[in-house]
């Protein structure tokens, strides 16, 4: 039986990318889920609500395929956050999170059609932010960066400045584990090298 198609059900342009650059062939296929439909208080319990209706919602468009659904959000200071609402939400966000510690929730699911099994797993990762100044957090928000990043900020990025350092997967923060991606595949009896895009093996 050949490899299952895999579909990425995420607008995530962040998502995208670490396949990309990983060199697993996925086709993109974003879910309208309505986040706001679920409303649970438990970080880790709620991106991995939120991953599996993404992807549940993307599934029967894609017979026989390979499901990937994440969700990413951060919980700090006793309250969990996904994406900003807007410049000033981010500001204060930031004014909020500097000198903190966070962590950083990654759902992940994976519906094997093929097989009829589904997996869900979530990822953590602890992120130290710098005590940056008002003056930097109205540059960054000003950039746009953290309105597009659940957390407020891309690792990756600039935002990658004003973190002295997290403990866990790198990846994860991203808004996808690839080592946890691997696993979660191997669980289903893949091997992730087989995803390689072809092109990528000769
Ligand atoms: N580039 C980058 N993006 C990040 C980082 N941290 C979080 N994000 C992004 C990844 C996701 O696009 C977004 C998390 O929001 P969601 O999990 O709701 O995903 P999003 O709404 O973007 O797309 P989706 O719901 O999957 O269609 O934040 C980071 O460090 N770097």
């Amino acid at each position: 039986m050949p490899n299952p198609k895999l579909v990425l059900a995420s607008a995530s342009p962040a998502r995208r990318r670490l396949l990309q650059i990983a060199g697993i062939e996925a086709v993109v296929c974003p879910s309208d889920f309505d986040e706001s439909q679920v409303n649970i208080d438990n970080a880790a319990e709620l991106v991995k609500t939120l991953a599996q209706r993404k992807a549940e919602t993307v599934a029967p468009q894609f017979a026989d395929a390979l499901l990937l659904g994440c969700d990413s959000v951060l919980a700090i200071a006793g309250e969990i956050h996904g994406k900003p609402a807007d410049a000033e939400e981010a500001i204060a966000r930031w004014q909020m999170m500097r000198g903190k510690v966070g962590d950083l929730y990654t759902g992940h699911a994976l519906i094997d059609q093929q097989q009829g099994k589904t997996l869900v797993r979530s990822q953590v990762t602890r992120v130290y932010f710098a005590n940056v100044s008002d003056r930097q957090i109205e540059a960054y928000v000003a950039s746009s960066e953290p309105l597009k990043c659940a957390g407020c900020f891309a690792l990756e990025g600039k935002g990658g400045l004003f973190v002295e350092k997290i403990e866990g997967c790198h990846s994860n923060v991203i808004g996808l584990s690839m080592p946890l991606l691997r696993q979660m595949l191997g669980e289903l009896g893949y091997d992730v090298t087989d995803f390689w895009q072809i092109s990528e093996i000769k």
